[in-house]
């Protein structure tokens, strides 16, 4: 019986749901494409160092480790933009112009089983390396925003958040780790007793516990960007900020405005982010569909200094979503199912052979006589074909699956 199981955290795709996931990766895909994005394959697994601590994703215990025949540390990768900084380093060191690379494939967290969670997860992702521009930023950003709505979504927004304004702020009030950790995390959590509690030391500028304490808010329109410029007097904070204002009017030029919001408590995500990071949410499904963020550090790690942006839609968040919104992912019903009996084997396979040079697909199939007509109509309509045609002895019997309709025909009408 265990032979059937699959471990905890993974877990088959077939039928139906499995073409459309294929689908959908087709159709994001080719979005990437039209904004000139190249594709990228990097290994499933690589050297235990791609994912340290210091490039700061996620914690080690959290990683699926095994050894290669030298006794060297492998990892599953857990992230793809490790990876894809590690060979952008190695391939394209020299380059002058802006990188722009799209991938596809999954990766592999190690999180505990009691959460429900995936272990295996599909992420199709880009990243824009070497542009260190607004531009680039709003590209990224209106990339998300297209391949939602590729998708089919209507309702979704894409949370922007600024890691730049947090730790320029904590850099003035100058906390211990610990103390910034638990800051970061009772903000987080939106827990104000928390934040009340660390801020409560004397010394402390008034200004920078006003913003500490109202920073648990600060999420919605543009408004609360404003908001916040107006609380703080840190260079590097209102820097941060104008950053978000100027993507903001960027992305009016798109026309894609309406499909943002902003969230200054947005603290809890890889360390490699140094700028700008988002998150996209729609209802149906609790995790983020789509994650990502500027990381200006992390190319500088494999020996390439260049600033970087990109993003990964959780193919699997967005296919759960899209079923429990009732939207579907229209796939091409153009496959025709031959069914035929041994004598008009020849015929048979000389017809599939002059389908499938017209583009059509065709599965072929020897007929069993103990099987009844309805069989293999219930089969076709699993598996979304949409003819039938039952060949034997000369006659054929050509089935339309979704109108129900029966033609009788003979061999001379599908062969000339
Ligand atoms: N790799 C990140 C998403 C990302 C891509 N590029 C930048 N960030 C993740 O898995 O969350």
């Amino acid at each position: 019986m265990k032979l059937l199981h699959t471990p905890e955290g993974v877990r088959d795709i077939y039928n139906g749901e499995c073409e459309k996931k294929n689908k959908l990766q087709e159709n994001l895909h080719n979005t990437l494409k039209k904004y000139g994005y190249h594709p990228i394959q990097t290994p499933t697994f690589e050297f235990f160092d791609v994912f340290n601590h210091e490039v700061g994703t996620i914690p080690s215990k959290d990683l699926f480790k095994f050894f290669d025949r030298e006794g060297n540390t492998l990892v599953l990768r857990p992230d793809i933009t490790p990876s894809i900084a590690r060979a952008a380093s190695k391939y394209f060191m020299d380059e002058k112009i802006p990188i722009r690379l799209s991938y596809m494939g999954n990766t592999f967290i190690n999180n505990s089983s009691y959460q429900g969670r995936l272990k295996e997860s599909t992420q199709l992702g880009a990243e824009l390396i070497g542009d260190s521009s607004v531009d680039a930023d709003t590209e990224i950003i209106v990339l998300v925003i297209e391949l939602l709505l590729t998708a089919g979504l209507k309702d979704f927004q894409v949370s922007i958040g600024q890691v730049d304004f947090f730790k320029s702020l904590i850099k003035e009030a100058n906390f211990d780790e610990e103390t910034e950790e638990n800051l970061r995390e009772y903000i987080t959590n939106k827990n104000i007793f928390g934040v009340e509690e660390i801020l409560s030391i004397p010394e402390f500028s008034s200004e920078l516990k006003e913003i500490f304490l109202k920073m648990t808010h600060l999420f919605g329109s543009i408004e609360v960007v404003s908001e916040a410029k107006r609380l703080t007097t840190n260079e590097g904070a209102i820097n941060a900020l104008q950053r978000l204002e100027k993507i903001y009017e960027v992305l009016s030029f798109y026309g894609f405005e309406q499909y943002v919001s902003f969230d200054l408590s947005m603290l809890n995500s890889y360390q490699y982010y140094t700028g700008v990071i988002f998150r996209a949410f729609t209802f149906g499904t609790g995790d983020a569909v789509v994650k990502g963020g500027r990381y200006d550090q992390l190319m500088a790690r494999f020996g390439k200094n260049s600033p970087s942006i990109g993003f990964a839609v959780v193919i699997d968040q967005l296919m759960n979503a899209l079923a429990r919104q009732k939207i579907d992912i229209p796939i091409e019903k153009n496959t025709t199912l031959i069914v035929y009996t041994e004598n008009m084997r020849q015929n048979a396979i000389h017809l599939a052979m002059n389908l499938r040079k017209k583009s059509c697909n065709v599965e072929l199939i020897l007929m069993d006589y103990n099987n009844e007509t309805d069989i293999y109509e219930d089969y076709a309509l699993k598996n979304h074909i949409q003819e039938i045609l039952i060949i034997n002895n000369n006659k054929v019997k050509k089935i339309n699956i979704e109108e129900k309709h029966i033609q009788e025909l003979t061999m001379e009408d599908l062969l000339y």
